[in-house]
């Protein structure tokens, strides 16, 4: 999509925030206000029935409704509406205990569980299935016996009880959502677990704890009553509402209209609450639901790989270097032994087919292995420190040292904050400046990456931007800490091709201004070619072959380099097929011992089978390649 498709995504129905989604639905709106009514009757029953629950008139029983009584009276000649809005307060507070211990431990529990994993996650899932079988009934009916007549300890029991059911939803949610790329933005951007929960995590889960909170809510009042209808509630003559439905079942013969004060609040409670739930959910989908399909990706094509340098010693000028970096994930190593420099200002191409884990690299670099996975060899040093050795150090870097743009810019932003608010928040806690001055800082990086209007698009949240504005207001939280070295992987792969080079044009024109290094991972060539001074290429989770990148266009010393750089479209010949590397990366897992390109590799030799070391053949350039001599000779009679 192009910028000037913002028009166009303008005329689409806006998302709705959840609170205008819920205030659409006519039964979110009577359900609301039915509770509402009720709420405000019972907590102000005195100013509402001028009778006392408790006051008796043995002249007028079982009367039905009448002036003095507009619901009628008991059999003992007590007000029922005094009685139902008394009793009702006890009906709120059971709720209102339940469901804070409910969500008290469901919420802290399931966030805990589902980020911080581990152990902690193995222990909270675990107790969890053991509260989860306990029959909750009998526990509540334990619990009165212990403490009769005490609703308080049989409601927070019920709490208890209960969160199992939260702990779980939430968990799963979490996992989702602690993947999205927008939170390993905020953990790149060097924000605290608790401040990634509250502010990143948490509004993703609200609809989730309202609608579940709401459905808890009616099982209480249902329990409630119960317990009230089997005189296990509040001790008589005190009201509760199943209290008053017992009350009527025993004179439904004489007097059936009582039956209908006394059990329709309590299906009207349980139905509203019920409804409500529905259409928090139905909102909360309809809130997120994009609100146009999103931009077709461009196909992928096939790149070269590159194999990782052996056991070096660091370039001592390089702002970060990478040492002899293995990512296992699930036990299997996705990447092995990888190893490159960057210096200040200068921009390292990574390049490699789908798959041979450039990506993996790069998140590896900033302490984010996806799907769980580990380091589990190697160093990261940057400017001396071992980003490895010290989570400290990395907290402190990432962001303000490295930062990241992603491939998809439109997730990588969080999409319940503006634009200017998520830039602001960056920009305060690297510069530790107030608000005011966040923000004007904020419009300021947005108008550093030409975006036209910044203040306007600073009050714009994400889905209101267009894929190429994403991409620059991405670029723009990138910069907020003011990094040094710039991480992007594949920024330009989601974009129209007019896009693609106003963005790969700014990162030029940026780090010309601030002299920061980039490393850029890339399928194209053509960037490789226009903005990247040295370029590694990985095969299979290993560097192959490490170079400047003029020597590496004019001269590759692989023949996986080779064949990427004659399958390049740019430098395709017209009317002539582009030639293509026959086969596919093998997956993680399923690499040889040997060379992991010799499958597809037309110079393949029985001596291929053996492992294949990196070597130096000329100053400045490493290959893994046993017929790198081979290759030399032929580069140099060209
Ligand atoms: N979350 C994950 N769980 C399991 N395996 C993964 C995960 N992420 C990546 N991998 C594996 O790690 C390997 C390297 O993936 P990576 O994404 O780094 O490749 P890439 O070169 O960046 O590819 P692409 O250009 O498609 O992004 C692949 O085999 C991939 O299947």
């Amino acid at each position: 999509m192009t910028d000037a498709s913002v028009a166009t995504r303008a005329a689409v129905p806006a998302r709705g925030s959840l609170v205008r989604g819920l205030l659409r639905r006519r039964g979110a709106v009577l359900s609301l206000g039915w509770l509402l009514l009720l709420t405000l009757a019972t907590v102000a029953a005195p100013l509402v029935t001028a009778h006392g629950p408790l006051d008796q008139d043995l002249n007028s029983v079982l009367t039905g409704p009448t002036g003095a009584h507009l619901l009628g009276t008991d059999t003992l000649g007590r007000d029922l509406l005094s009685r139902l809005l008394f009793g009702g307060r006890s009906t709120l507070l059971a709720v209102a205990e339940a469901v804070v211990v409910f969500l008290a431990i469901g919420v802290t529990a399931g966030l805990a569980s589902g980020y911080l994993g581990g152990r902690l996650d193995w222990l909270i899932t675990r107790t969890a299935d053991l509260v989860f079988a306990l029959p909750g009934i009998v526990i509540i009916l334990v619990v009165l016996a212990v403490f009769p007549g005490n609703l308080h300890a049989a409601m927070v029991t019920f709490g208890v009880i209960g969160s199992p059911g939260l702990i779980r939803i939430l968990r799963a949610q979490t996992l989702r959502v602690r993947e999205e790329l927008y939170v390993a933005a905020a953990r790149v951007a060097g924000l605290t677990r608790p401040q990634i929960l509250r502010r990143h995590i948490l509004p993703r889960l609200t609809s989730t704890v309202i609608v579940q909170a709401a459905l808890f809510a009616a099982i209480v009042v249902t329990i409630q009553a119960g317990l009230g209808f089997l005189g296990l509630g509040a001790p008589a003559p005190a009201p509760s509402w199943g209290g008053l439905v017992a009350d009527a079942s025993q004179v439904i013969d004489r007097d059936p209209w009582m039956l209908l004060p006394a059990g329709l609040p309590l299906v009207v409670t349980v139905v509203a609450l019920g409804v409500l739930g529905d259409a928090v959910r139905d909102a909360a989908v309809e809130a997120w639901a994009p609100p146009v399909p999103a931009p077709a990706r461009r196909p992928r094509r096939p790149m070269p790989t590159a194999a990782g340098v052996t056991t070096r010693e660091p370039d001592p000028q390089a702002l970060l270097s990478v040492i002899g970096l293995t990512v296992e994930i699930g036990g299997t190593p996705v990447v092995q032994d990888v190893s490159f420099d960057i210096r200040l200002g200068e921009t390292l191409g990574v390049v490699g087919e789908s798959g041979c884990g450039k990506s993996v690299t790069s998140l590896g670099i900033l302490g984010l292995v996806p799907g769980r996975g580990r380091i589990s060899a190697g160093h990261v040093l940057f400017q001396g420190s071992d980003l490895t050795a010290s989570p400290t150090t990395l907290a402190r870097v990432r962001g303000s040292g490295i930062a990241y743009v992603s491939q998809e810019p439109m997730v990588a932003l969080d999409p319940t904050f503006t634009v200017g608010r998520q830039l602001a928040e960056a920009v305060a806690r690297h510069s530790g400046c107030g608000r005011k001055a966040a923000r004007v800082r904020a419009v300021d990086l947005l108008a550093r990456v030409n975006l036209p209007d910044p203040a306007a698009v600073a009050a714009r949240h994400p889905h209101q931007l267009s894929g190429g504005m994403a991409q620059r207001a991405a670029i723009a939280l990138a910069l907020a800490g003011e990094p040094r070295l710039l991480i992007a992987d594949e920024p330009t792969t989601a974009l129209d091709v007019t896009v693609q080079a106003e963005i790969l044009g700014l990162l030029r024109s940026l780090q010309t201004e601030t002299g920061m290094a980039v490393l850029l991972i890339t399928h194209d060539w053509g960037v490789v070619a226009d903005l990247c001074d040295r370029a590694v290429v990985m095969y299979a989770g290993q560097v192959v072959e490490q170079a400047d990148v003029a020597a590496l266009f004019s001269r590759p010393l692989h023949p996986y380099t080779a064949g990427l750089l004659a399958a390049n479209p740019h430098a395709a010949v017209p009317g002539e097929p582009l030639p293509t590397i026959p086969g596919t990366v093998p997956p993680p897992g399923a690499w040889p011992d040997g060379c992991r390109f010799a499958a597809r590799c037309a110079l393949a030799t029985d001596a291929c089978a053996a492992p294949v070391p990196l070597t130096e053949p000329e100053p400045d350039r490493t290959t893994r390649c046993v017929h790198v001599d081979r290759l030399v000779q032929e580069g140099t009679s060209r």
